[in-house]
């Protein structure tokens, strides 16, 4: 028989449980693109906790879809070959012989830890890159700087996303584990593209209703790096605005967010991915940690 002190502590639980259920409801059976960045693949734990949440996601009925980042990752392997890494316009500089490593890094190395912890919770991640099924066709990207075009190497501009195979497998129950290199529409090879960029192109042509953007900062910092203030909320047009003076790694993530909620996408968050569990906060709770990007008409600040 239970003991009514037994009943009684474990009616929180419940209580948690069933505050959840107007999230539940909300997003039940909707598709989640979750980025996760390589800056906040800090530690084992919270790896681990990144799967558990996304397990979660899926388990209690929504569509959780991975975009993995490994910038870290991709600078210490290049190291290691005895290559340098340079960036310009916030995107790696991609030699042939530097695509060799971006490719055994993203698609060999974190694509496969990733893949492996979620599988811990049953048969559930598939990897793949864009190079499969077509999921992610570029041309070469040209960036221009203070007026002039200049070559980074492959480095590819996304033109199209065939979304087919990853929703074959969300029908199916899995979690798709995505890396950021697409095929080339021109030449046979492959081009390494910033996976904040990617994710959001698939959250696009995916419908999803919500970008996640997971990083090793709060949020977006009103005035970075001057002071660690978080915009909670801002809408398209306001982060249209802020866009010419943002710098380094913000730049392709709110670019991204901008580009999902034009084309879509209910919300982009970007938000602490060294907060354990930060992706349940963001989903079930209304505590909304860091930053919050929403279309047009709903709701300026
Ligand atoms: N306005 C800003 N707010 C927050 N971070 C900013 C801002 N501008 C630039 N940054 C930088 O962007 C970094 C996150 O981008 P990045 O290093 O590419 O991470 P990730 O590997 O998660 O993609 C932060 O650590 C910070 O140094
Ligand atoms: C073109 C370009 O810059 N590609 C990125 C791809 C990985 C990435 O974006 O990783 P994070 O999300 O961890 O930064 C790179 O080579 O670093």
């Amino acid at each position: 028989m239970t003991s009514p002190t037994r009943k009684h502590t474990a009616l929180p639980k419940a209580q948690i449980l069933i505050e959840a259920l107007p999230w539940l409801t909300r997003h039940h059976g909707r598709t989640v693109v979750i980025k996760f960045g390589g800056n906040a693949m800090v530690d084992e734990d919270l790896k681990a906790a990144f799967a558990q949440d996304v397990v979660f996601l899926r388990h209690a009925g929504l569509k959780p879809v991975v975009v993995h980042g490994g910038g870290p990752q991709i600078s210490a392997a290049l190291d290691r070959h005895g290559l340098v890494s340079e960036f310009k316009a916030g995107l790696r500089v991609t030699t042939p012989e530097a695509m060799d490593v971006v490719r055994m890094v993203l698609a060999g190395q974190v694509q496969r830890e990733l893949v492996g912890l979620l599988n811990q919770h049953g048969p559930l991640a598939v990897g793949l890159t864009g190079e499969d099924a077509h999921t992610i066709t570029a041309t070469k990207h040209r960036p221009r700087i203070d007026g002039e075009t200049v070559d980074i190497g492959r480095v590819g501009e996304i033109t199209s996303i065939d979304t087919g195979a990853i929703e074959a497998l969300l029908a199916d129950g899995r979690i798709p584990v995505v890396s950021s290199i697409a095929r080339s529409q021109d030449d046979g090879h492959v081009y390494n593209v910033n996976a904040d960029t990617a994710a959001a192109a698939l959250a696009a042509a995916l419908g999803a209703e919500t970008l996640m953007v997971l990083t090793d900062v709060e949020g977006l910092y009103e005035d970075w790096p001057r002071s660690d203030e978080v915009i909670s909320r801002l809408t398209a047009t306001q982060l249209e605005k802020l866009l010419p003076d943002l710098s380094s790694g913000m730049v392709p993530k709110m670019e991204g967010c901008l580009h999902a909620v034009r084309n879509g996408v209910n919300t982009a968050r970007v938000i602490d991915g060294r907060v354990q569990h930060s992706i349940l906060l963001e989903i079930f709770t209304d505590e909304g940690i860091g930053t919050m990007v929403v279309p047009d008409g709903q709701g300026e600040q």
